[in-house]
């Protein structure tokens, strides 16, 4: 782990446990946010500080207000009230490709427009700071071609870096779950970001390719930017984030280190309150049963 991680880990430590808590270094701030749908609040954060330099994973129930949040944060919309802050910088109102521009980036997911364009048509697009599918149209794509040297030679590095350099000119929409979530990550990095906001990195990939793209995510952390990721995959969270925010109807519910918020009994009420409709005939018993036993003989004590 670079030193600098470890300090930037460390720094966490006499942050107390608490929802809101106060960072020593935080790179975003945020007071009073609000948003609501009909007569839904579907966010009511109070208070919240994300620690720079580190990873912090957002977690919570579906509609617990996550996507939400990141997109009232990254300028994608709009709140009823809330002020907040990236680098001290004031950006409520500040449209979304310039909220990209000052560092603070979130992965999509592959739209079926973008799926319809080449691996590094999706990269070109993604130097323009997330001004939206509707800049990619014939007029734009025009005008943008006078930047594009400057903006393929970055595209390429990172296709490689990504291991999508052979899938170059390949439909985005041909691209395994997995391979897709590289390439958002790739775009994403194309105006190189210090904050990206990781929407949902597991979803849809492939055992086999999960550890690959922790490493990959791990990168982002190591090379100094800071990354907040919304997740339900728990194994993630437990292995990779510094820091675990819990959110539930909208609000801030737990905060701290994965292994204090995995043992939180808010957390533990919050998620198994909306997960306790797993259908019990689903589960295979004897699946469970030979696991079981095997966990038992491994524990026994060897003669
Ligand atoms: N555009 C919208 N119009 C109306 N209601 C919305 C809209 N967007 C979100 N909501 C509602 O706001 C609440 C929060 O939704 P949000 O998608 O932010 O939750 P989430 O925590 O990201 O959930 P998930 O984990 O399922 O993605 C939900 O009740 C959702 O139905």
């Amino acid at each position: 782990m670079p030193a600098d991680v470890s300090a930037a880990r460390a720094a966490l430590d006499g942050v107390p446990n608490e929802p809101g808590a106060p960072k020593p270094d935080p790179i975003v701030k945020g007071d009073n946010i609000t948003r609501t749908f009909g007569g839904l609040k579907a966010v009511d954060v109070e208070h919240i500080e994300i620690q720079r330099g580190v990873i912090t994973a957002l977690i919570g129930p579906n509609g617990a207000g996550k996507t939400t949040l990141f997109n009232l944060l990254t300028g994608f919309d709009e709140p009823d009230h809330g002020d907040w802050a990236f680098n001290g910088k004031k950006l409520s109102n500040v449209p979304a490709y310039k909220v990209a521009r000052l560092g603070m980036v979130r992965t999509f997911q592959l739209t079926k427009v973008l799926s319809k364009l080449t691996v590094i048509e999706n990269m070109r697009l993604g130097a323009t700071g997330q001004r939206g599918e509707r800049f990619w149209s014939a007029p734009f794509r025009r005008l943008w071609s006078a930047q594009e040297d400057a903006n393929t030679a970055r595209a390429d590095e990172l296709l490689a870096r990504f291991k999508l350099d052979e899938k170059r000119e390949d439909f985005a929409g041909s691209l395994s779950g997995g391979q897709r979530k590289l390439l958002e990550m790739a775009r994403a990095l194309m105006v190189d970001p210090e904050l990206i906001m990781l929407d949902e990195p597991m979803a849809g990939v492939n055992p086999a390719l999960k550890q690959s793209l922790l490493e990959h995510v791990k990168s982002l952390r190591d090379e100094g930017r800071s990354v907040l990721f919304v997740e339900h995959d728990m194994d993630m969270v437990r292995d990779i984030s510094d820091w675990v925010i819990v959110m539930a109807q909208g609000q801030i519910v737990a905060e701290g280190t994965p292994q204090a918020v995995m043992a939180d009994q808010r957390v533990i009420d919050a998620y198994l309150g909306a997960h306790h409709d797993t259908d019990i005939s689903e589960i295979d018993v004897d699946e469970l049963e030979a696991e079981a036993e095997a966990e038992l003989e491994a524990e026994e004590p060897k003669p």
